[in-house]
């Protein structure tokens, strides 16, 4: 079949691959975005959006049970069913992406739903329900696969009806319990929500602590508030064998601990099939985890590459940032742009449990390995004045890691309340290289969670 010349194929339509499209198009050049599933992958469908959904609503059933502490009594009924309903209605319209093919559509660029693969340089084969279909890129391959998640091999385990995100999030209800394999940010935050809902839930993580990319600290925390809330953790909890029978899971540990459940969820990490994307064809390394990328997103000639498969932060605002990137490297706007290169340095990150865990740039133990001369300190929310005033629900810190030499925040970690929120300013800070001693300087609102940073900056002394 003859191959349908383009300026631009989009491999991959997450967030970051949908904007480039989108963009190239508007910019005037023939693009074509190919989609295995739906346009937009899977922030909007089965991660980001929805699981902030059920935290929403699972935050609202723990503040519900601060009441009695702070302001009388509260009768509650959890019900999962609206949360549910709020997923399909308004967050996913049913898992349908009619409204998004339409929004790339009059962007100008054309969709193409179906399995893209790279079969030699500027040459795309696409899998279509209706047989395969070739494209041959004349200006640029755009890869933004994502990732999916992956299956550990643990003995028993494939083959049985085990939940990743996905099943979680299209859950009608809520099991009456929950063994969840893998601590990171999913695990913590779904574990979070359906032990928020009454499921009895365990969690178990191989890795020494919960959240182990982040600090110590963040990991420590989360132990805490988890067993506070009847959520039992174990870590280096190794599976041995996973068995799947007429009352749920049993999950066996090397140690001879075993865990049962009625649903067992697997969180245990994610990544992408680079073999049958075909990144071989253009020269890339296919038994790699992640694409390599230069600061203009270039991955091989003529092939950019953004999104979780880069490696620099399987988050959402990192697609976006590069698909910015790279559709001005591919639009040659960098005189217009002015140096528009990528800068991994203040990547802000959190995860959305209660309480919300917030970091950007480097760890404590990330810097030292740089060799910085490191500085450190921490701050409790609770000692706080407003953590102090928030009393149930206080739970967090605030942490700052200084390159001492130079005078500047390299990294910063905000726990508790607003968390999340409260990392806006470190994140400026850290972008920044804003002096700590110009830190120390200024005013932070009286009483804001945010003004724990004052009180991290001045024990850096
Ligand atoms: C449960 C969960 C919660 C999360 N919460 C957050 C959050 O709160 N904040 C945040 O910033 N990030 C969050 N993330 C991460 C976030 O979802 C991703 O970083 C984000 O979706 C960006 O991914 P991406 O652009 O690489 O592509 P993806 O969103 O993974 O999309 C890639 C798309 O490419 C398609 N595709 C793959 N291969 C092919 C092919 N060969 N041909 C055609 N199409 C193909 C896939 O079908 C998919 O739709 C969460 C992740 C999970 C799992
Ligand atoms: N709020 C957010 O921004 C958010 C939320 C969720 C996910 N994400 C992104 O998605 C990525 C994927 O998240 P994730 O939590 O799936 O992956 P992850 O790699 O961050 O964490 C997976 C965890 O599972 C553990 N694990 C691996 N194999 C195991 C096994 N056999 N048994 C028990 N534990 C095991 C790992 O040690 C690790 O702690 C994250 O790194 C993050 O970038 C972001």
């Amino acid at each position: 079949m003859a191959a349908e010349t383009v300026d631009v194929v989009v491999i991959g339509l997450g967030p970051g691959g949908e904007d480039a499209a989108a963009r190239l198009a508007e910019a005037g050049l023939s693009v074509v975005g190919v989609e295995a599933r739906l346009v937009g992958g899977e922030c909007p469908y089965w991660a980001c959006v929805p699981t902030k959904m059920m935290v929403r609503a699972a935050d609202a059933l723990a503040e519900g049970r601060r009441v009695g502490d702070l302001a009388g009594r509260a009768d509650l009924v959890p019900d999962f069913s609206p949360v549910a309903t709020r997923i399909r209605e308004e967050a996913t319209t049913g898992w349908d992406d009619a409204a998004a093919v339409e929004r790339l559509e009059r962007s100008g660029s054309r969709f193409l739903r179906g399995r893209a693969r790279l079969v030699a340089p500027g040459e795309v084969a696409v899998t279509t329900d209706d047989g395969e279909r070739r494209l041959t890129a004349r200006r640029a391959v755009v890869l933004n696969p994502g990732t999916e998640p992956t299956i550990p091999p643990v003995d028993g385990l494939p083959g049985t009806p085990y939940w990743t995100n996905r099943e979680a999030v299209s859950a009608t209800a809520v099991p009456d319990s929950l063994v969840v394999l893998g601590g990171g940010p999913v695990g913590c935050e779904l574990a979070q929500v359906f032990a928020r809902f009454g499921s009895r839930v365990t969690v178990l993580e191989s890795g020494p602590r919960l959240l182990g990319k982040d600090e110590p600290e963040a990991g420590a925390l989360l132990a805490e508030v988890f067993a506070e809330e009847g959520i039992t953790v174990r870590t280096d909890a190794r599976a041995l064998r996973v068995r799947h029978g007429g009352d749920g899971f049993t999950v066996e540990l090397e140690d001879g601990e075993s865990f049962g459940a009625e649903q067992l969820l697997v969180a245990a990490g994610r990544g992408t099939d680079l073999e049958a994307l075909g990144v071989a064809a253009v020269g890339l390394d296919a038994e790699a985890r992640t694409v390599p990328v230069d600061e203009r997103m270039r991955a091989a000639d003529g092939v950019w590459a953004i999104g979780d498969v880069t490696g620099k932060g399987a988050f959402t605002h990192v697609s976006l940032y590069q698909a910015r990137i790279a559709v001005a490297d591919i639009l040659g706007d960098h005189e217009q742009d002015g140096d528009y290169r990528a800068d991994y340095r203040a990547v802000p990150r959190v995860t959305f449990t209660d309480p919300e865990v917030g970091a950007v740039g480097l760890t404590e133990d990330q810097a030292r390995d740089q060799g910085l001369s490191v500085r450190t300190a921490v701050t409790e929310v609770p000692s706080a004045a407003r953590g102090w005033i928030h009393k149930s629900g206080n739970a967090g810190f605030v942490k700052v890691v200084e390159d001492a030499d130079r005078g500047v925040l390299v990294g910063a970690a905000s726990a508790g309340p607003g968390g999340g929120e409260v990392l806006g300013a470190l994140a400026v800070a850290v972008h920044g290289a804003v002096p700590t001693a110009q830190l120390k300087q200024m005013m932070y609102a009286y009483p804001t969670f945010h003004r724990a940073i004052e009180a991290a900056l001045t024990k850096l002394e």
